[in-house]
């Protein structure tokens, strides 16, 4: 909800960026360039495997770009790309350029210098996921950097970002660990969802990653959980009075966690068509949703009191009825070149989930999820049931619906009962920010995101 909220933004790393700063008290969320930070220092490399694909190029370069242009890298920090492409460094800078938004750099920086001089810390290595030279290689490469831009006794850090189809995570964690573990400091892993394709491949991928690494040095993301509206959900929902009362099936009829894009895979199929949208999306995006609008109060703001109550609710969701689940696939899906011409995998999924517990016997959890539909939105819908002993006789539908949009831009805004029909009330931004901003400011920087890199 917060003014920076835009469209694109790379919000898992963005969230991290005020976790940064020594100074906690700039957590601020506004359009202001923010005034540069010194970061614990110390020689920083960043790995990004899968630097080819769509997640590289629209999320994770950007998001690292976010941090630096607000000063939050420090200056002996370098990327490596890595993939099986075969890209020069050049290549690699002029396919992100464009991703690269010079919005909050300091006014007094030309923003092209800004993004010329990231773009030049930026390296390709082009190697394959299952070949151990390859890695070798890598690590040679990140050595070399260690020792050009770090004394022999200052620790060095090294993070891997997995931007590749989960398949891939269980060869390159082996080569990671095999031949790149930094001997002098820290090593982080980032892994993405989904994690696996189903229970077996998850609980196997769990086994594979957990002999390999230990738990602080794996970071499992989620980058819709580091959207503000949707960081914001507890503080909405357990701070405010007004919630507190209304939050159950007393008085909400329905909820519908709805993601539509109005583009298709283009080119990802490599990824994509294996997973489909119900791993890509529902299961864990718009799950993690649902999650933090059913669960009860957490005991406290830990990520394990949190995942606990969270555990609860899909505890309680009964196994879906075939007929509340649509499934399809956009036409012209096959027509990319990625995508196998016998594919039958969807691109779109509807289903219906109720969760059998106190709060919510009866009330419909409505999950819809597509690609390359007619506009590109992602929202919460609360329908609440009507005021008894109606007397304004006006149409029903649309009213008291409480809105939440993640995309376009985020924002909140409740359809009261009104007469004219479609009359919204919405809050502009600025409103929200006065009212939920103080308290986002304290709490929502999940601790995970602050170990990721403030821990030295
Ligand atoms: N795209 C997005 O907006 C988001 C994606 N994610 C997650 O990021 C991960 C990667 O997704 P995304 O970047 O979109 O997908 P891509 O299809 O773009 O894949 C990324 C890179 O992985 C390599 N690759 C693709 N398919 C295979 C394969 N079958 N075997 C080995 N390597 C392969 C390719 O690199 P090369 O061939 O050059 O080695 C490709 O450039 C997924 O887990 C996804 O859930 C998460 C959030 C957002
Ligand atoms: O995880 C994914 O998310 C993106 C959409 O993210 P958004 O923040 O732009 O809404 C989606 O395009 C992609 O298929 C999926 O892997």
């Amino acid at each position: 909800m917060g003014a920076t909220a835009q469209k694109d933004a790379p919000p898992t790393v963005e969230a991290v960026a005020p976790a940064l700063s020594e100074d906690t008290s700039e957590r601020t969320n506004s359009d202001q360039p923010i005034k540069e930070k010194s970061v614990a220092g110390g020689c920083l490399s960043v790995v990004v495997l899968g630097a080819s694909g769509d997640l590289a190029k629209k999320k994770t370069f950007p998001a690292i770009f976010n941090l630096y242009k607000q000063g939050f890298l420090p200056d002996e920090m370098h990327i490596f790309g890595y993939a099986r492409s075969k890209m020069t460094d050049e290549e690699l800078r002029e396919k992100l350029r464009g991703y690269l938004k010079p919005d909050r750099i300091d006014p007094a920086k030309d923003p092209e210098d800004v993004i010329k001089q990231f773009l030049n810390k930026i390296t390709y290595i082009h190697g394959a996921y299952d070949a151990d030279e390859s890695f070798i290689q890598l690590n040679e490469e990140v050595s070399r950097h260690e020792q050009k831009r770090s004394d022999d006794v200052s620790p060095t850090r090294r993070l891997f970002y997995l931007a590749l189809p989960p398949s891939v995570y269980p060869l390159v964690s082996k080569r990671i660990s095999k031949h790149c573990m930094n001997q002098r400091g820290w090593t982080r892993v980032i892994v993405e969802k989904p994690f696996g394709k189903d229970l077996e491949s998850s609980e196997a991928l769990s086994s594979e990653l957990g002999a390999l690494f230990s738990e602080d040095q794996l970071y499992r993301i989620d980058h819709y959980l580091g959207k503000e509206l949707v960081q914001n959900l507890l503080v909405m929902r357990f701070a405010n009075r007004f919630f507190v009362p209304i939050w159950n099936r007393d008085n909400i009829a329905s909820v519908q966690i709805v993601f539509k894009e109005d583009f298709g895979t283009q080119g990802r199929g490599g990824y994509f068509d294996e997973y489909g949208i119900i791993r890509d999306i529902i299961q864990n995006h718009l799950i993690q949703i649902l999650c933090l609008l059913a669960m009860e109060k957490p005991i406290s703001l830990s990520p394990e009191h949190i995942r606990d109550e969270k555990v609860k609710v899909l505890e309680c969701i009964k196994p879906f009825n075939d007929k509340e689940v649509v499934i399809g696939q956009y036409e012209g899906y096959k027509d990319d070149q990625t995508v196998p011409n016998d594919s039958s995998t969807p691109t779109f999924a509807s289903l219906v989930l109720h969760i059998n517990n106190e709060r919510w016997d009866g009330v419909p959890f409505i999950l819809k999820a597509g690609k390359a539909l007619d506009s590109r939105k992602a929202e919460i819908r609360v329908q609440f049931k009507d005021a008894p002993g109606d007397i304004f006789k006006c149409k029903k539908q649309g009213r008291n619906e409480f809105v939440m949009r993640l995309q376009p831009k985020e924002a909140m805004y409740m359809k009261l009962t009104v007469k004219e029909p479609g009359l919204d009330m919405r809050a502009t931004q600025s409103e929200l920010d006065m009212s939920y901003h103080q308290r986002y400011q304290d709490i929502v920087i999940p601790e995970a995101y602050e170990r990721l890199i403030l821990d030295t």
